[in-house]
């Protein structure tokens, strides 16, 4: 592993603008993301992830956003680009103990796979591990958060920051508070989510937040348009990007986003809101799952991709 490892300062208190040592667990799509955008706003990040070798693949990704991210930011002069690059990744240290990586932390953001049973064992573990001034935050895209804090004994310091992907590029954070979730704890949650340049917007604890509440019916109902055979995915596409200004169509999203976790996430609501014709299977994204076409990150979904 060749992360840094960083000395660091334990904080006590978890003040507005406190937070200084963030732990992410999970470092796909998302937590990569996460570290790498909290690291550039000069705060200390530990990365953990399941072992050495994904590590490795988290560190490679973060590399290569920062490379995108100093080109645009120091287009006259990449020296300092370089450095930009340098100090960033010198902020992030990787572990692959995430008892051990909570032990300083001010505030830990899981991003790791959409699965209750898999995000309730890890938040007991840290639960039991951490300070208990510690803030508890998940990124989960469409489970109750009150759900997830459900097994720990500080739903008082626990919360939903959901970012988008790309993190680095996208602006929104949807800050959750539960009926639980202290006013501190939320004001701490929208003082850092400024301070690592976000603009934040507050929703309840409710199925899909704000953002997703409203994108997959969206982008259920272009499955189903391709499904019944009315157009194919490449015209759906298209359609949404010229007729509608969006940056990318629904099929290219939802190879973007990862059919693994758009395909759970339906699941996930069907079974909670079996009554809602908005969250039927979609037999089309079933059987690319089953096939381990998860999309750009397994290099076929709705699109081939090449392979990296
Ligand atoms: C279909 C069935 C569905 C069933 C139901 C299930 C639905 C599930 C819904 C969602 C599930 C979970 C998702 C979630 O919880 C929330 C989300 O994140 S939703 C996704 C939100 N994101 C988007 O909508 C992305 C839309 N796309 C874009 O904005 C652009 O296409 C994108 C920025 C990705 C790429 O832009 P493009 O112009 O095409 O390419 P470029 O390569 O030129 O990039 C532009 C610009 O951005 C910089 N950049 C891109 N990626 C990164 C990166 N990773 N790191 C750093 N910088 C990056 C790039 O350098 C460019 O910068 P310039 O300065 O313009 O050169
Ligand atoms: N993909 C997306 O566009 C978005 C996803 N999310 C949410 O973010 C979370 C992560 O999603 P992605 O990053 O897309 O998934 P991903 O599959 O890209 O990454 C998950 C990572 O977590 C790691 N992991 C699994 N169990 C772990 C454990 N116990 N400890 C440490 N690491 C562990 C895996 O090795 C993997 O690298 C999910 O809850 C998802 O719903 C939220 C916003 C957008």
């Amino acid at each position: 592993m060749s992360f840094s490892v960083i000395k660091r300062s334990f904080s006590t208190s978890m003040a507005k603008n406190a937070i200084k040592n963030v732990t992410v667990i999970g470092g796909g799509l998302m937590g990569s993301g996460i570290a790498q955008v909290t690291a550039q706003a000069g705060q200390n990040v530990t990365l953990v992830e399941v072992n050495a070798d994904v590590l490795k693949k988290t560190e490679t990704s973060i590399a290569t956003s920062l490379a995108r991210v100093a080109k645009k930011l120091y287009k006259d002069k990449p020296s300092d680009g370089e450095k930009f690059v340098a100090e960033t990744r010198g902020r992030i240290k990787g572990s692959t103990d995430p008892i051990a990586s909570v032990k300083q932390a001010d505030l830990v953001v899981e991003a790791i796979i959409e699965n209750i049973d898999i995000k309730h064992k890890l938040f007991k573990d840290l639960d039991a591990a951490a300070p208990p001034t510690t803030l508890f935050a998940s990124n989960t895209s469409s489970l109750s958060i009150g759900e997830i804090a459900s097994v720990t004994n500080r739903k008082d310091r626990f919360g939903g920051l959901h970012f988008f992907n790309p993190v680095p590029v996208m602006k929104l954070l949807e800050v959750i508070r539960t009926p639980e979730t202290s006013d501190e704890t939320y004001q701490a949650f929208m003082a850092w989510g400024k301070s690592i340049g976000k603009v934040c917007i507050t929703c309840k604890d409710t199925p899909g937040f704000v953002v997703n509440r409203l994108l997959v019916p969206y982008m259920a109902e272009a499955v189903r348009m391709y499904e019944r055979g009315d157009a194919s995915a490449r015209d759906i596409d298209t359609a949404m990007k010229l007729g509608a200004g969006y940056p990318m169509g629904p099929f290219e999203l939802n190879d973007y986003v990862g059919l693994d976790t758009t395909n759970f996430i339906l699941e996930g609501w069907h079974k909670k809101m079996p009554e809602n014709p908005l969250f039927e299977p979609l037999e089309s994204m079933k059987k690319l799952v089953s096939e381990g076409k998860f999309g750009i990150k397994s290099g076929e979904g709705y699109y081939k991709y090449d392979k990296k």
